[in-house]
């Protein structure tokens, strides 16, 4: 199989290294029916990639790339619960946490499911006030304490999904910085704040130390034995919740087969149920579900997860493109480039493949992102001119929620304008015949032209939803998820660990000590010299 991966890689980045194979406008000018040809459906998404240079050739390159490295194999033997997941020795089975899968991803739905049962229950009851707070009054905030995976995720949905008369606010505390701490506070009003301390491991550093600080908080304002009735933990270890104090019928599990950044729909979307509403977190799941189902039927060439991944190795790999930007055309989606920085960074930027060989050739590019039109106002420049390209995805929703359609017609107009300017260009005649009509003189004409020359074949897909509403946004994140998937089998590298994370991590808590005591033990000179000299700033 390895041969025949490496052979097909080379035929791709062969197609790429051969002259005009980023040129995107002959595509359109070759072919009429390209749109007809390069967009397809699924989960109630609509992805063109149409304004990409994947001609025919490149495409069946490309789809011979994902049959040589199997990623259809690998896709089902995610879904059967094989330890895909090989550093960690894990099953990666998020599908199983929205429906029912064949073989072993079938037990862990049952298991998936009465975790979800027990939440839903819990749901209901803080809902209709039948469990309350320490003082006896009904809860109507939830305030979720995690970080990373244990955050990103919920606070993205929350932001898209939450609207003002929804069953309970939720407000979220990720970053250790007090300052964030100071900020959710006057927003706090303890008697009526169920808080959730999400993690997975139950030992990050920053949310325990946040879970500590509002705990101390919650017992000075209700009662010393108040922070039992008000708090409840998301979490696979049991024993370190036990330790905290938090009650077996006020944790819910997930298991270690959920990855961080795939735990939103586990009991990490508790307070997405709890502040939207159990039918609406359920139909988050079903959107989820949809895509899923796409994802393991449709075959590859017209299957959205395959073809986003496929796009991406091209641009990656053969177009040398290490970035890539999200605009979402969608206020409320503002916080999705960080969830899918987290998912597709920490998911794809390995180093080894899973034999533990240096990786070939590159790997998951630079995500960034803004809602637009804001980003246009932004990085969008760099994106237009700069000499790199910067490929973008493009994230549309037809209906808007709100009756001001003036707004959003001018919203989706950007949001097609920038893709067609992006590929479209325009060349010197067309500025000079502008130019030249608006009556400017010769001598500006020749200063400014190179300056308002758009050189245009730049690369972009479209994602468009029907409504932001929970089944759209299921499937878009879980598009993503599988998209990450379908891009570690291409690139031979394991996309569910995070080992990159840790060195950071250890070396922080000597250093913490050093700010206590004030000594600085050793370190590379940068580092003693920064630590001294912020003891110094603080008067230490
Ligand atoms: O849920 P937790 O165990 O607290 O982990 C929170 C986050 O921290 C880690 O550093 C990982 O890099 C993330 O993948 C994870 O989502």
């Amino acid at each position: 199989m390895a041969a025949a991966v490496s052979a097909a890689w080379a035929k791709v980045e062969a197609l790429a290294a051969s002259p005009g194979a980023a040129a995107i406008r002959p595509l359109f000018a070759a072919d009429p029916d390209r749109f007809a040809r390069f967009h397809h459906k699924g989960g109630g998404l609509l992805l063109d990639i149409s304004k990409t240079s994947v001609s025919d050739t490149v495409l069946a390159a490309l789809l011979d790339l994902a049959r040589a490295a199997d990623v259809a194999g690998s896709r089902d033997a995610m879904a059967r619960g094989e330890a895909v997941n090989s550093t960690e020795r894990r099953a990666a089975l998020h599908i199983a946490l929205r429906g029912d899968l064949p073989g072993a991803g079938g037990e862990a739905h049952r298991e998936a499911a009465e975790v979800l049962a027990r939440m839903e229950a819990f749901t209901t009851a803080i809902h209709r006030g039948e469990i309350r707070g320490a003082t006896n009054q009904r809860f109507d905030t939830v305030l979720n304490i995690g970080i990373g995976g244990s955050d990103l995720g919920p606070v993205m949905v929350g932001r898209a999904l939450w609207r003002a008369g929804d069953p309970m606010r939720p407000i979220h505390l990720g970053n250790v910085d007090g300052h964030g701490w100071e900020t959710v506070l006057p927003q706090l009003d303890a008697r009526r704040t169920l808080v959730l301390v999400a993690s997975k491991t139950f030992t990050t550093q920053e949310t325990m130390a946040n879970a500590h600080l509002v705990k101390r908080w919650m017992e000075a304002s209700v009662g010393p034995n108040g922070a039992a009735s008000h708090f409840a933990a998301l979490s696979t270890n049991l024993k370190a919740t036990a330790e905290f104090g938090i009650g077996e019928d006020r944790v819910f599990p997930f298991r270690d087969w959920v990855g961080g950044r795939f735990s939103l729909w586990s009991a990490i979307g508790l307070s997405l149920a709890l502040s939207l509403g159990w039918d609406r977190f359920a139909a988050l799941l079903a959107g989820a579900r949809a895509m899923d189902r796409h994802f393991l039927d449709a075959p590859l060439e017209s299957n959205l997860p395959v073809l986003l991944a496929l796009v991406e190795a091209w641009h990656v790999n053969g177009l040398d493109l290490h970035r890539r930007a999200v605009l979402p055309y969608d206020e409320r989606l503002r916080r999705l480039p960080a969830h899918l920085q987290q998912l597709e960074m920490e998911s794809l930027g390995k180093g080894v493949t899973v034999d533990g060989a240096p990786v070939p050739r590159a790997t998951g590019p630079v995500v960034f992102g803004e809602p637009g039109t804001n980003a246009q106002h932004s990085f969008m420049q760099l994106v237009h001119q700069g000499p790199r390209h910067v490929p973008v995805d493009f994230i549309l929703v037809a209906c808007p929620d709100h009756t001001h359609a003036d707004n959003h017609n001018i919203l989706l107009a950007n949001g097609l304008a920038q893709a067609e300017a992006l590929l479209m260009g325009r060349d010197a005649d067309a500025v000079r015949a502008e130019m030249e009509a608006a009556g400017v003189a010769e001598a500006e004409i020749t200063r400014l032209l190179p300056h308002r020359v758009f050189g245009g074949d730049r690369p972009s897909n479209t994602i468009l939803m029907p409504r932001m509403d929970e089944a759209a946004l299921g499937a878009l994140i879980a598009l993503y998820e599988h998209k990450v998937f379908v891009l570690g089998a291409l690139w031979g590298i394991n996309p569910f660990d995070q080992w990159g994370v840790e060195l950071g991590k250890v070396m922080a808590t000597p250093i913490v000590r050093e700010l206590e005591t004030g000594e600085v033990g050793a370190h590379d000179a940068s580092t003693a010299g920064l630590l001294t000299e912020l003891l110094r700033l603080r008067g230490g």
